[in-house]
């Protein structure tokens, strides 16, 4: 398949690195392997950024809000409203995702890439593609064009930001209804049924989640997604903060720099920002495994392992800012431990 030209380049990750990186790990005072996830991270972030020993001193948290006409089949347990609510909130630092930011010494950036309100603050980033999108139930939710200005509006934000020194990225996202949209990316990526896939969301009961199934089976017959197609699938039944997260996360493998993924709906993202352009894995960071029914088929669609088993379930980027905590650790542990040379200690019986 040739490169489509919105699709930015991405670099080969370094080999030599990652190998600079294990010969260091072996020579720590510790059996080799005994520090688990964080070695695997270690060797990871050294092939992603070239340098056997990296420390991200600028880490961003990107959330992209958009709403979804999908709602309108009354598929969440929230109303609509919140979507830009929430948005203020995050500007203000009262969300969730602000305080385990601040914990992990992460910023967070706000992008509205559609909701369905005027938003104006300051510390907001507009890249607004349009009001929201129209109810995939009844028809596509965008055209390719807007989903693919959105998909650029994530890509400018991340470029913006590298100018600006962040060398590590996470992914966040708010939009009433994201779940719905996830969920039949779920099933048009990998053909499981929508009962597979469906989860509860912000927490819906029983039978609004069997409502939620036929209404994701109803998007999946009326558009007719085309699995080897992602742009395809992304317009059809995405959304737009999807389509900018799907942005944020080509834009950062652009850049060599690896992007942490945050619970379901950033990882059906990631999933189409994989299925778009492959080159992208290797810079993908697995967080946290979401409550949300799906979400481990999406992992494992993509191989990606996640570490952190919280029982959490809001998005945001809230799991994947964890994490950031998590890849500290592993970046610390390669700069300040010490080798069995320095501690006098001895290495390893021979066999
Ligand atoms: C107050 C509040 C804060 C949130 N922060 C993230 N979400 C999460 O819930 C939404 C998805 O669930 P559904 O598909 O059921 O609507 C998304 O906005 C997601 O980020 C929130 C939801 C609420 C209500
Ligand atoms: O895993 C997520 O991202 C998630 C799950 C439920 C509701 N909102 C987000």
């Amino acid at each position: 398949m040739t490169q489509l030209s919105w699709i930015p380049t991405i670099p080969a990750v370094t080999e030599e690195a990652r190998n600079a990186a294990l010969d260091h790990q072996n020579q720590l005072t510790k059996p080799p392997g005994s520090l688990g996830v964080l070695e695997r991270l270690s060797l990871q972030l050294a092939a992603a950024t070239g340098e056997a020993k990296p420390f991200f001193e600028k880490k961003a948290v990107v959330v992209m809000a958009a709403d979804h006409g999908v709602v309108a089949e009354g598929v969440s347990a929230f109303p609509a409203e919140v979507t830009p609510q929430m948005v203020l909130n995050f500007l203000h630092g009262g969300a969730a995702v602000n305080v385990l930011a601040r914990a992990a010494r992460a910023d967070v950036f706000c992008v509205d890439v559609g909701v369905n309100a005027e938003l104006t603050h300051p510390k907001l980033i507009s890249r607004k593609v349009k009001h929201g999108t129209d109810n995939m139930a009844q028809g596509p939710a965008m055209t390719n064009e807007e989903a693919i200005a959105a998909v650029q509006a994530g890509i400018d934000t991340v470029s913006e930001l590298a100018q600006q020194g962040y060398t590590m990225f996470a992914t966040g996202e708010m939009g009433i209804g994201n779940t719905t949209a996830s969920a039949a990316i779920l099933c048009a990526m990998t053909g499981i049924t929508p009962e597979a896939a469906v989860g509860r969301g912000t927490g819906i009961g029983d039978e609004q989640w069997k409502h939620k199934c036929n209404v994701v089976r109803r998007a999946l017959e009326v558009n007719k997604p085309d699995p080897k197609d992602a742009l395809d699938v992304l317009a059809k039944i995405g959304g737009l903060e999807i389509a900018g997260l799907v942005g944020v996360i080509l834009g950062a493998a652009s850049h060599g720099a690896p992007v942490v993924i945050d619970g379901f709906i950033s990882t059906a993202a990631a999933l189409l920002a994989a299925s778009l352009a492959p080159e992208v894995k290797p810079y993908l960071i697995g967080s946290h495994l979401s409550e949300e029914q799906g979400h481990q088929s999406l992992l494992q669609q993509l191989e990606l392992t996640a570490p952190l088993h919280m029982n959490m379930r809001l998005g945001e980027g809230t799991g994947a800012a964890l994490m950031f905590q998590m890849i500290d650790a592993a970046c610390l542990i390669m700069r300040e431990m010490a080798t069995f040379a320095e501690a006098g200690v001895s290495g390893k019986e021979e066999a």
